[in-house]
C-alpha cells in the first residue's frame, strides 16, 4: 500500500541525510501524511541539530576514518509515525552500521525496512534525562565515581543519568555507590556511539564504543541487574567503589565511570577504556584458529619468553600497585583479565571480586575461578600470593595452550575434581616435552608452589631473572611489535570467520533455490 520515499536530502560534509515516510502507490499524500511531512520537518531539523552537533564536537567520522560517506537515515517507527525512533548511521550499500538513538527515548529498534542486517543498537537516548528540555528531572549527581576526591581526574569522571524516582532498598545501595557530582568534563551516555560486541563473561556484555566529542574508543560493559538481588547489587556496589578509588596506571585498567538507571533496562553500565589487543583469552583463541586452519605450527607458540616475560611484569606490576597504593587484592587474575593494547602495555581489569584486604577474610570464597590458589580453596587467609600462583597457572596456559589442570584430554570431573587436583597433586609445572628457559621454569615454578609462605611474593618475582633478562627498552620496542602484530592477526582472524560466514550464507541460499 505505502511506499518507503525519500522527501528530503541535505548534504553535510561527506554525509548526507534522507528521511523517509510513506506515501500511497498512486504517488499522493494523504492529509494525515502531509501532517506526517510537516512533522518530518520538524523531526529534519531535530536530526539536523544533532548531527551539527556532533560535527562539530569532532568531525568524527571524518578524521577517524571509520566512516566515510555515511548516510544517516531518520527512521519511523511504523506504529507511531510521527515519532521518529532512531537515526541510523548507513554505509552507501545500504548497510546500517550504528544508530544513535538520539530521538526516542526508547531504545531502538531495528524495525525500518531499510536496514537489510542486524544494526548495532545503543540503547540510550539524548532524552535520558539529560537533556533538560526531555526530562523533569536533573540528573542526579552521583558521589563515590565521579565525586572523588582523588581517585579518578577530570578527565576521567563522567556524571550519571537520572537514577531511578523510585527505589527499592537495594537500587538505593546501588544509587549510594553511583551518585556523583554533575561535572563540565563528563563522558555523557549519549554522546557514546556503539560500535561492535567485544566479548561477555559471567556478569556481563562487553562493547566497543566511541566517545564521540574526543573521538576516544571506550570500552563498555553492561552488567544486567536484578532488582531484587540483593547479593548481586552488593558485589556490584562493592565492586565499583574500589575501582573508582583506583587512579589511571600503567598497568591498570583506567576506569571512566559507571550508569544506572532502573527505568530504562535496570542494568549498570561501566565505562573504561579499551584495549585494542583484547584480552589474552582472546588472543589464545585466535592463536588456536590459526593452528586449526593449519597456518601456524602448533609447535610455534605466540607467546615467546620475551612476551611471557613483559606480561608477567605487567600483571605484577600492576598488582604491586593495587596492593600499595590500595591495599586491594584482585583476586580474580586469568588471561580474560589481563588486557592487552598496541602501544605495548598490559592492563589489568575486572576488580569483580577484588576486596580490601580487611574484608577478605570474612569472603574468601567470592567466585569459581579454576585459578584459585591451594590456600583459598581450603579456605586459608588469602593473601596476595593467592594471585601469583593464578599467574603462574596463566602463563603454563599461555605457552602450551591448555589449561595446566584439566587440559591433555585430563578435564577433570566437575568443579570438586579440580579442587581436589589443585589441592592434593603435585604443582603444575612447564610441560617437559618442550625446551624452556631456566629463568622461565624457575619463575613459574617459584609461582606454583602450594605451600603459600614458600610461594615467592610479588616484590621478588619482579626482581627475577625472567624479567631482568628483558628488562631494557630494545626489549620494550620489541614487545610493542609483538602487540602491533597480534592486533593485525585478530583483524586476519576476524576477517577469514567473516569471509567463511559469508560463504556459508551463499551456500545455503544455493542449496535453498537450486534453480537460481
Ligand atoms: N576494557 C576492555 N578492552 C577490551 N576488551 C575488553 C575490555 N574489557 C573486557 N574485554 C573483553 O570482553 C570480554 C568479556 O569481559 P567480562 O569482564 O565481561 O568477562 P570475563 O572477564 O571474560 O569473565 P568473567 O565475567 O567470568 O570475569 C573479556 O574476555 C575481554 O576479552
Amino acid at each position: 500500500m505505502f511506499q518507503r520515499k525519500t522527501l528530503q536530502r541535505r548534504n553535510l560534509k561527506g554525509l548526507n541525510l534522507n528521511l523517509h515516510t510513506d506515501v500511497a502507490s498512486n504517488g499522493s499524500l494523504s492529509q494525515e501524511k502531509i501532517e506526517d511531512h510537516q512533522e518530518h520537518s520538524r523531526i529534519e531539523s531535530h536530526v539536523m541539530s544533532h548531527i551539527n552537533a556532533i560535527q562539530n564536537k569532532s568531525n568524527l567520522f571524518l578524521r577517524r576514518g571509520i566512516k566515510k560517506n555515511l548516510t544517516l537515515d531518520a527512521c519511523m517507527d511504523e506504529q507511531a509515525i510521527s515519532k521518529p525512533s532512531a537515526v541510523v548511521i548507513q554505509q552507501p550499500q545500504n548497510e546500517p552500521v550504528l544508530i544513535l538513538s538520539s530521538l526516542s527515548q526508547s531504545p531502538c529498534v531495528s524495525s525500518s525496512s531499510s536496514l537489510s542486517t542486524p544494526c548495532i543498537i545503543d540503547a540510550y537516548s539524548s532524552n535520558f534525562g539529560l537533556s533538560p528540555s526531555s526530562t523533569n528531572s536533573t540528573p542526579s549527581t552521583v558521589q563515590g565515581l565521579s565525586n572523588m576526591t582523588t581517585p579518578i581526574d577530570n578527565e576521567h569522571s563522567i556524571s550519571l543519568p537520572p537514577l531511578a524516582e523510585s527505589l527499592s532498598p537495594t537500587t538505593a545501595n546501588l544509587q549510594d555507590t553511583l551518585s556523583a557530582t554533575s561535572n563540565d568534563n563528563n563522558i555523557q551516555l549519549q554522546d557514546l556511539v556503539q560500535l561492535g560486541k567485544i566479548g561477555a563473561g559471567n556478569s556481563g556484555t562487553v562493547v566497543k564504543a566511541l566517545h564521540v566529542p574526543d573521538s576516544k574508543i571506550v570500552a563498555k560493559k553492561t552488567i544486567p541487574v536484578e532488582q531484587n538481588n540483593s547479593t548481586i547489587i552488593n558485589q556490584l556496589v562493592r565492586e565499583l567503589s574500589i575501582v573508582k578509588n583506583v587512579k589511571p596506571h600503567e598497568n591498570i585498567i583506567t576506569f571512566y565511570g559507571a550508569y544506572y538507571n532502573q527505568h530504562i533496562n535496570n542494568e549498570i553500565i561501566i565505562l573504561m577504556e579499551y584495549s585494542d589487543c583484547g584480552s589474552l583469552d582472546k588472543i589464545l583463541s585466535v592463536y588456536k584458529r590459526f593452528v586449526q586452519r593449519g597456518s601456524v605450527s602448533k609447535k610455534k607458540t605466540w607467546f615467546n619468553e620475551l612476551t611471557i616475560s613483559k606480561i608477567s611484569y605487567g600483571v605484577l606490576n600492576g598488582l604491586d600497585h593495587l596492593y600499595r597504593q590500595y591495599k586491594i587484592i584482585h583476586r580474580d587474575i586469568k588471561p580474560s583479565n589481563v588486557l592487552i593494547n598496541s602501544k605495548g602495555q598490559i592492563k589489568l581489569c575486572d576488580f569483580g571480586v577484588s576486596k580490601k584486604l580487611i574484608n577478605s577474610i570474612a569472603d574468601t570464597f567470592v567466585g569459581t575461578s579454576t585459578y584459585m590458589s591451594p590456600e583459598r580453596i581450603q579456605g586459608n587467609v588469602y593473601s596476595i600470593k593467592g594471585d601469583v600462583w593464578s599467574l603462574g597457572l596463566m602463563i603454563i596456559e599461555l605457552v602450551t595452550g591448555e589449561f595446566p589442570l584439566g587440559g591433555h584430554n585430563d578435564t577433570p570431573d566437575g568443579i570438586l575434581d579440580l579442587l581436589q587436583r589443585i589441592v592434593n597433586e603435585p604443582s603444575p609445572r612447564l610441560p617437559k616435552d618442550r625446551v624452556f628457559s631456566r629463568e622461565m621454569t624457575d619463575f613459574v615454578n617459584r609461582c606454583c608452589i602450594k605451600n603459600e609462605r614458600e610461594r615467592s611474593s610479588i616484590n621478588e618475582l619482579l626482581h627475577h631473572d625472567l624479567i631482568m633478562k628483558y628488562a631494557s627498552p630494545s626489549k620494550d620496542d620489541k614487545f610493542r611489535h609483538w602487540c602491533k602484530k597480534i592486533k593485525s592477526k585478530i583483524k586476519e582472524d576476524k576477517r577469514i570467520k567473516r569471509d567463511a560466514l559469508d560463504r556459508a550464507k551463499l551456500e545455503k541460499k544455493q542449496s535453498d533455490n537450486p534453480t537460481h
